[in-house]
């Protein structure tokens, strides 16, 4: 029909503003106007990555340790404490994520490599693409445990 929406784009209404606005499927952005062009994909980015594992972890055992039993708040508290030793400059991302995260990217300074949407557990995918290349996020949860990300690419 001629009011089709050309490929990836989803028509919504607005009720604060009373009028329809178009939803990117892939980057999930929104806009005002009506597209002409089919929804742009997403793009890739990169990210490191320091993670602590604890016992309710969808696979409580890593290379560093075969049977992680320590409870979420308890690795909460050890991920801050990594956090504040990056941000003061006692420590780099790459030191820590070598010795400390639970996930075998720790082999490489906790470097996952370049992704897209949809390869990454979802909270983790979004807390990466909402930063800024060079940041590093606050604690993220998802079901392998507790993460700090520094936005790379
Ligand atoms: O899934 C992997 C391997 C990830 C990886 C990707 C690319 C290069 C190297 C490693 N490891 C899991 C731990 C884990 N869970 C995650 C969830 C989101 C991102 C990275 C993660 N790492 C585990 O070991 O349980």
């Amino acid at each position: 029909m001629a009011d089709d929406l050309p490929e990836g784009w989803e028509k919504r209404m607005s009720r604060s503003a009373g009028k329809e606005y178009y939803l990117n499927q892939h980057t999930k952005e929104i806009q005002w106007d009506r597209p002409t062009a089919p929804a742009e994909k997403a793009a890739m980015v990169q990210c490191s990555h320091l993670l602590v594992k604890h016992r309710d972890s969808r696979r409580p055992s890593s290379w560093r340790e075969e049977n992680i039993t320590r409870s979420k708040e308890e690795a909460i508290k050890i991920l801050k404490g990594y956090r504040d030793q990056i941000t003061s400059g006692q420590a780099t991302f790459e030191e820590l994520a070598s010795q400390f995260s639970d996930c075998s990217s720790a082999k490489r300074g906790g470097d996952l490599g370049p992704f897209g949407r949809g390869q990454m557990q979802k909270p983790f995918e979004d807390a990466t693409y909402s930063m800024k290349v060079g940041e590093l996020s606050d604690i993220v949860d998802t079901d392998s445990g507790v993460h700090i990300i520094l936005r790379t690419a």
